[in-house]
């Protein structure tokens, strides 16, 4: 019918409708046509208005994440696959809820603890933090061992208490996380939504759970802060923090001590240095600087007043796997059920470094002879948004109560390092940025 109407206006003549019998019947037709066309443009506005205005979105807009979506999970074939992935498969084992799942320490921790026998549940949200096709490419690898991993945010306590419901966790290893010191200052919001709400939220969960597991969780060696005295020991004082990230681990830690007083939860707080490795963070200077000395890119290493070194305790990630395997497993029970308490329970804080701290320099030169590249230096004043000027760990307590015994240096992990960064970005990957 459409092509009976002349394209150019003004040509078109109205005939005079049969319809329209009367004056009155037109003025009232008219009428009702007008009221019509006005209650859409009304109701038009009305549609736009709700699903526009940031406070009536159903869905919570957190400008502090960048690209979380709401996630589809339940269901019986989603129960089904988690109830198989945290299927214990040895005599011992245990079952654990790893959080962050798709993250570095994660995944490691992660497949170490599928291939000995344990159940495994990942839960990471896949933020884009840093380039999200790692993520799923370290999903891709805990895929191929046997661990699913849901995606969800720790902020998601109907998600949480479901996977409780689902699975009798007997542990949980915490690493989920907003990290890097110098980020803070660019979003300080995702801090306290990860690592204070999301900690809370987690915590909540695992307070009301029925059995209560034991929690072993990411800390970090951030929260020595400005102190001078080294080695850090886990008697000093962490009231100094330089970056709103060691200032959120600290409060983790305060936030971990008031669950276990209420609520009887058995918790164990790991503060890693440094941790560097195979499928690592790309926002970790070790891994930018490899990125950029390939590129023939100029880098930043950053000194002290006076020309001061600045160092790491950098430790490598199968040592840091081993601790985390050690604390889950000399962790005990958590004394509460459905929310409360019913005795004291295990409370500890524990160091998991290196005990040999490198400049950054050395690093730099350890990365030019595996790379076989002479890195283009900048060196410039250690900026004031966050570093501190070096970290050192005092591991006896670790040692003591963990066996915790790291075994690899910087020379022979960065080696490991490169060889995985070469031949997986070779294989098609691109380095961002
Ligand atoms: O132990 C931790 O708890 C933390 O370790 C890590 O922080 P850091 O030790 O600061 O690592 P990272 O940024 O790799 O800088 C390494 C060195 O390079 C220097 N650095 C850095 C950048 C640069 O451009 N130039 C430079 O010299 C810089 O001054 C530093 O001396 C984790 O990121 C953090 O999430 C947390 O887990």
């Amino acid at each position: 019918m459409l092509k009976h109407i002349p394209s150019t206006p003004g040509k078109f003549k109205m005939e005079k409708s049969p319809y329209i019998l009367n004056k009155s019947r037109w003025h009232w037709h008219s009428s009702i046509m007008k009221l019509t066309f006005w209650s859409f443009i009304f109701l038009g506005l009305i549609f736009i208005f709700f699903f526009r205005s940031p406070s009536s979105n159903p869905i919570p807009q957190d400008p502090s994440r960048r690209s979380l979506r709401t996630h589809n999970w339940g269901g019986p074939a989603w129960e089904k696959r988690v109830r198989s992935s945290a299927r214990i498969r040895s005599r011992n084992g245990i079952s654990v809820l790893v959080t962050g799942a798709a993250g570095f320490v994660g995944t490691h921790v992660s497949t170490a603890l599928k291939r000995r026998g344990d159940g495994v549940l990942g839960l990471d949200n896949f933020n884009d933090y840093y380039d999200p096709s790692l993520k799923r490419a370290r999903q891709a690898l805990l895929d191929r061992t046997g661990v699913f991993v849901v995606e969800g945010d720790i902020n998601d306590s109907t998600l949480l208490r479901k996977l409780f419901e689902v699975v009798p966790f007997t542990h949980v290893m915490h690493l989920a996380a907003q990290a890097g010191v110098r980020y803070a200052m660019e979003n300080p919001s995702s801090y306290v939504h990860s690592n204070i709400a999301g900690l809370v939220s987690l915590l909540e969960a695992c307070k009301s759970a029925n059995p209560q597991p034991a929690i072993v969780w990411a800390s970090s060696s951030s929260v020595y802060g400005l102190n001078s005295k080294v080695p850090f020991s886990e008697k000093d004082r962490t009231d100094q923090p330089a970056s709103l990230y060691a200032a959120t681990k600290k409060a983790g830690e305060e936030i971990a001590h008031t669950y276990n007083h209420i609520y009887g939860l058995s918790l164990t707080a790991l503060r890693f240095f440094t941790v560097y490795g195979p499928w690592g963070r790309p926002d970790m200077a070790y891994f930018f600087f490899t990125r950029d000395i390939l590129k023939g890119k100029t880098i930043s290493i950053f000194e002290a007043a006076n020309h001061g070194t600045v160092a790491r305790d950098f430790t490598y990630i199968d040592d840091i796997v081993k601790g985390c395997l050690a604390a889950l497993d000399t962790a005990e029970k958590s004394t509460g059920s459905g929310g409360k308490k019913k005795g004291p329970a295990q409370f500890r804080v524990y160091n998991l470094g290196n005990t040999s701290p490198v400049p950054v320099s050395d690093l730099v030169s350890i990365l030019e002879r595996l790379l076989k590249v002479d890195a283009k230096r900048n060196v410039m004043k250690l900026p004031q948004n966050g570093d501190v000027r070096f970290t050192h760990a005092n591991i006896s307590l670790a040692q003591r109560e963990l066996g915790y015994k790291p075994s690899t240096d910087l020379q022979t992990g960065m080696k490991k390092f490169v060889r995985w960064y070469l031949s997986y970005y070779s294989g098609g990957n691109k380095a961002a940025g």
